[in-house]
């Protein structure tokens, strides 16, 4: 069996989690077995029956006190605790930030390994360990890892796999209450502040992104590509050169410190290809990249390559694109 950390919002269980639940399936269909899912402390209406859409035929819900707030070793604890009752033979954690430290605390309280940020399944498990595929130096390099099963303990990295839904599985509710010691309860959220509106939003589930660097050479270098990804139905996205002129908003930055992105095409303009801005777009399906030097790590890493100037190159490619929609 195989049981899934969900985390949720106001809106249900979030989509880095629905995303970890089909990695689930793919993994229960390896091991054997059902997938199952625990929510800690608030269970937003409706989210058991948005599982039951995911394939997920029980639903473990860890209420009391002890779980009013968010801490990492707590609900390590209702984890551990869920997993005593199930027979579970792996943990699968959305890669977010509470996925990745309750992941942690539940790897050392059971004294096992940790995979962080699998994006894949490799083929040849021997049957006691599982070969996984995992993002490591902030997604710019890809490390194969053997872990040990029974129990596996592992994140999957946020957009590695597309969430999908199934149809409907009948689901059963289970409400418990875990023991909790003090130690658990140390580190706790106190108080929560509303964040600034993510903006981001566009940018992550685009198809197309376009994206634009110091080459753009100013806050006035960006009409061609904005055109461009109009055109195509697109966003913008920029370096973090670009974000730290204040050329362009912060929600526009791709990158280590920006959103990561996955369209099937990113047009990089005028961008280097940093490690730290190639993490956030490692997973494009096929990158362009425009650039003045050949040598560029963007060019040698991109599916294809114009060696130009963006400022000739983007509105040549917008008049094409123009002039072929007549
Ligand atoms: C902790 C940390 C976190 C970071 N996080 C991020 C992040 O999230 N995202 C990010 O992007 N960066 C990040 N950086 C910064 C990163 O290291 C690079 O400095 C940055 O990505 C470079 O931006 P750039 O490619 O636009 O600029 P440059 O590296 O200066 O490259 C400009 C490119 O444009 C080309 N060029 C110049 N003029 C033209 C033209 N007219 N036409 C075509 N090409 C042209 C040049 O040949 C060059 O390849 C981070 C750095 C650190 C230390």
């Amino acid at each position: 069996m195989i049981l899934t950390l969900v985390e949720t919002d106001a809106a249900g269980a979030t989509e880095v989690s629905l995303e970890a639940v089909t990695f689930g399936r793919t993994l229960a269909r390896r091991t054997g077995g059902p997938v199952h899912a625990l929510v800690v402390g608030a269970r937003p209406d409706g989210v058991a029956d948005q599982l039951a859409g995911h394939g997920v035929g029980e639903v473990h819900h860890a209420t009391g006190e002890a779980f009013s707030a968010y801490g990492g070793a707590v609900w390590a604890a209702a984890v551990q605790a869920a997993m005593a009752a199930t027979g579970a033979e792996a943990v699968v954690a959305p890669g977010s930030p509470r996925g990745l430290e309750v992941m942690a605390h539940l790897a050392a309280r059971l004294d096992v390994p940790m995979a962080a940020n699998v994006v894949g399944l490799g083929t040849e498990d021997d049957g006691e360990a599982l070969r996984v595929t995992r993002q490591v130096m902030g997604g710019a390099a890809l490390e194969e890892m053997l872990l040990p099963l029974r129990p596996a303990v592992l994140t999957v990295a946020g957009h590695a796999v597309q969430a999908e839904q199934v149809p409907a599985v009948s689901v059963t509710l289970r409400e418990f209450s875990p023991e909790v010691t003090e130690a658990d309860l140390v580190t706790r959220v106190v108080s929560t502040e509303p964040a600034a509106p993510d903006l981001s939003g566009a940018l992550t589930s685009a198809k197309v992104v376009v994206g634009a660097g110091r080459g753009a050479g100013g806050a006035e270098g960006f009409a061609g590509v904005a055109e461009l990804a109009e055109l195509l139905g697109g966003a913008l996205g920029v370096s973090r050169v670009v974000t730290s002129m204040g050329w362009r908003p912060h929600h526009e930055q791709i990158g280590q410190t920006g959103s990561r992105i996955s369209p099937d095409l990113y047009i990089a303009c005028g961008i280097s290809g940093a490690i730290q801005h190639w993490a956030g777009c490692a997973s494009s399906k096929t990158i362009l990249a425009v650039n003045t030097d050949e040598a560029a790590p963007m060019v040698t890493k991109a599916t294809y390559a114009v060696i130009g100037d963006m400022h000739e190159v983007v509105p040549a490619i917008n008049a094409e694109i123009r002039r072929r929609r007549g």
